[in-house]
């Protein structure tokens, strides 16, 4: 079982618009409610395709019953944990031709004593779980510090712990030892200071990551595909997609795919990057089934040209 854990879930409400236009109003050509949420959205992705996972959410308000109603009817095996504040909802905007416009609400406030009961509730599931996957922004109100001993109390009870977050979040995760961490291009940038515009770059920064306490890294790239660096060395793989539709949740769906198949090696590099590409082929947040899923096209590769360059 894969344990997620969102601490700050969402309700993803996608609109499609022809082509987004300041100052006036726009027909939406079509529109999508999900359950949203980077963990939230792993344990979509691996219930779609048949992995046992369950999802840890804090969730407050009407719109946090209307994400345990739509995860409950998505057959989400669900922990959530009750909080004063307001569950957010997230807006995506998205153009015919894949671009997405993302306007992302901070969340409510997590007291310390909800965060504590969050803690307790992942801990106490933890125990059942082959992975303690803890993805997405904080919310306000839990320090650094906090999150940090959150990730380092279940690294050392022996757990393995996967962490895909940004910013102090995924430094703490890295620093507290997390089995594997999953930035993306600009994470990664923000993480070690510097911009990346080659695969050599990313795989450097990958290796500093590994020296400052990550087990392995996974960073995805957009459509540049994604780089595996970990004990076993480097592989690096792309999954082409025609006609991208909605990128938003691609990540989430990347590391559903790599965690199913074993978080290790290229057959899991390969089943992440299929998850990852038939994500941005749907709309929203939706994740893929295994009809959705075509492998004939991924290419993983071990030692990769490090003078290839990426999308700018
Ligand atoms: N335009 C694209 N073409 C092909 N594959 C893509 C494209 N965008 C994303 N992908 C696939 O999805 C994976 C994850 O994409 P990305 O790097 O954007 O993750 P992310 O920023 O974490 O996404 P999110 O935060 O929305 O879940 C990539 O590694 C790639 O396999
Ligand atoms: O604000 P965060 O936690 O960084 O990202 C939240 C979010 O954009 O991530 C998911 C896509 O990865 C969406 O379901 C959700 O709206």
């Amino acid at each position: 079982m894969i344990l997620t854990v969102t601490l700050n879930p969402s309700v993803d409400r996608a609109l499609e618009v022809d082509a987004l236009v300041r100052g006036e109003v726009l027909r939406a050509a079509d529109s999508h409610i999900d359950p949203g949420g980077k963990g939230v959205n792993v344990s979509r992705a691996l219930l779609a395709n048949g992995v046992r996972s369950t999802a840890v959410v804090p969730t407050g308000g009407a719109e946090g019953e209307q994400l345990v109603d739509l995860l409950n009817a998505e057959g989400v095996d669900l922990l959530s944990v009750p909080i004063a504040g307001r569950t957010r909802s997230n807006i995506t905007l998205a153009e015919p031709d894949g671009t997405v416009t993302k306007i992302n609400e901070a969340g409510p406030v997590l007291s310390d004593t909800e965060f504590a009961q969050v803690s307790k509730a992942v801990l106490d599931a933890a125990a059942q779980a082959d992975w303690v996957v803890i993805c997405g922004s904080l919310p306000p109100g839990p320090s650094i510090d906090a999150f940090t001993d959150l990730c380092s109390r279940l690294v050392g009870a022996g757990y393995r712990l996967a962490v895909d977050s940004s910013g102090p979040a995924l430094l703490a995760g890295v620093a507290a030892g997390a089995a594997l961490v999953k930035p993306n291009r600009e994470e990664l940038a923000e993480a070690v200071g510097a911009e990346p515009t080659t695969l050599g770059d990313v795989v450097e920064a990958c290796r500093r990551l590994r020296a400052a306490g990550a087990g392995a890294v996974l960073a995805s790239l957009g459509a540049d595909g994604a780089v595996l660096v970990d004990g076993d060395g480097v592989l690096a793989g792309i999954s082409p997609v025609s006609v991208p539709r909605s990128t938003v949740g691609a990540g989430d769906a990347l590391l559903a795919g790599f965690l199913a198949a074993g978080a290790r090696g290229a057959a899991a590099l390969t089943e992440g990057l299929a998850w990852g590409a038939a994500a941005v082929s749907l709309p929203g947040s939706r994740m893929p089934t295994p009809a959705d899923l075509d492998r004939t096209h991924v290419r993983v590769t071990p030692d990769p040209d490090p003078s290839r360059p990426l999308h700018s």
